[in-house]
């Protein structure tokens, strides 16, 4: 006979709920919360399908991401391209006109979830009769969290503000604002850390020592977003980069996958006009005396570089020599923003 979902006594009701006093109940109860116990933690952040329109101008067009936990992730675009709208519709602070954000497995704008997330954002003031330590403080408190006082001062000096924790921020250059700034997104012992432009006001130290903090954030297995326009500072810290372009995923990927092997430089002589038709087949090629640096096709399937090397050679081309090449993150970056541009930029 078929279940019965409106009748109470039915075990096949969905709406009956377990009850812990029936053994049979207390253990598929106990068994369900192994289960979820040995699941590993939800990502620090995970949306798909985000949208945002501000009047007729489409900001964010459709992002999906996910940040792992312990994982830095870079977010890079160009000006406007929509990295600040997502991330504050990550943090559950613009709300999406369409798609689904979880914040450390959570809706993003559940308090328990923001409590666990550092953000320093894009543009800031604090209130600037507090001094430094009053500022850190007030955050300690609306976090929820209990942070001695002594972590506190740890976590001005982590920022190089140790000597002006008594003083006013209104009198803070814009340099040791964003340090301030910093020191707040991470004193509440955040599982993630959302860092919109870290760098922007800070000297060349400053940028160093943000780098180390974000490293030793991710040892900590502390995940963090990054966004920069930094792009050197973005290749030396993160795992993986998002690039966004006029509000979508232009691409997306670990540094190894977005920069990979798409480059061959090769040490040639005797190249025959058929020859250099060959290599400009393959890709664009740059010449610096006999060395020859050609892109790879980005849909290489492993078989561009022993073909073309065998073409050469028939064609009577010496090789002297082969070598994977590496383009920067910021050719890369140019790159795809070019063609998503139809090379117009
Ligand atoms: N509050 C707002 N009201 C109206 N338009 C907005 C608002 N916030 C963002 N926009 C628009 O949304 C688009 C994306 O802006 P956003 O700040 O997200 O870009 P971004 O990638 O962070 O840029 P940048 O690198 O310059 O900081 C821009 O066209 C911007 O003008």
């Amino acid at each position: 006979m078929a279940a019965d979902p409106a009748d109470p006594a039915d075990p096949a009701d969905p709406a009956d709920p377990a009850d812990p006093a029936d053994p049979a109940d207390a253990d598929a109860l106990l068994a369900a919360a192994r289960l979820i116990a040995g699941l590993p933690p939800a990502p620090a952040v995970w949306c798909s399908g985000l949208r945002k329109r501000y009047g007729r101008r489409p900001a964010v067009a459709d992002v999906s991401l996910e940040v792992g936990r312990g994982e830095v992730v870079g977010l890079l675009g160009p000006n406007g391209a929509g990295k600040t709208t997502v991330i504050k519709m990550l943090l559950g602070l613009v709300r999406p006109d369409a798609g689904e954000v979880l914040l450390l497995g959570r809706p993003a704008a559940d308090p328990a979830a923001r409590a666990r997330v550092g953000y320093l954002p894009e543009l800031f003031r604090y209130q600037p009769w507090l001094s430094a330590a009053e500022v850190l403080a007030l955050h300690v408190r609306l976090a929820g969290v209990g942070v001695p006082a002594q972590e506190q001062r740890d976590c001005l000096s982590l920022v190089g503000l140790a000597d002006r924790a008594g003083d006013r921020v209104g009198g803070f250059s814009k340099g040791m604002q964003q340090r301030l700034g910093l020191a707040v997104a991470l004193v509440a012992r955040p599982e993630f850390v959302v860092l919109d432009e870290p760098t922007s006001a800070l000297d060349p130290l400053g940028r160093v020592d943000v780098r180390d903090i974000v490293l030793a954030l991710r040892s900590r297995g502390v995940a963090v977003l990054l966004n920069s326009h930094l792009i050197g500072e973005v290749e030396r810290v993160c795992d993986r980069v998002v690039i966004l372009d006029r509000g979508r995923v232009a691409a997306s990927g670990t540094l190894a996958e977005l920069l990979g092997r798409r480059e061959l430089r090769l040490r040639l002589t005797d190249l025959s006009p058929a020859a250099q038709a060959r290599l400009a087949a393959t890709g664009d090629v740059e010449k610096a005396d006999d060395w020859f640096t050609v892109a790879l096709p980005a849909d290489d399937d492993g078989t561009a570089v022993p073909d073309l090397v065998r073409d050469l050679v028939t064609l009577g081309a010496r090789v002297h020599a082969v070598e994977p090449g590496r383009i920067s993150l910021e050719e890369r970056l140019l790159g795809i923003l070019r063609a998503g541009h139809g090379g117009e930029r």
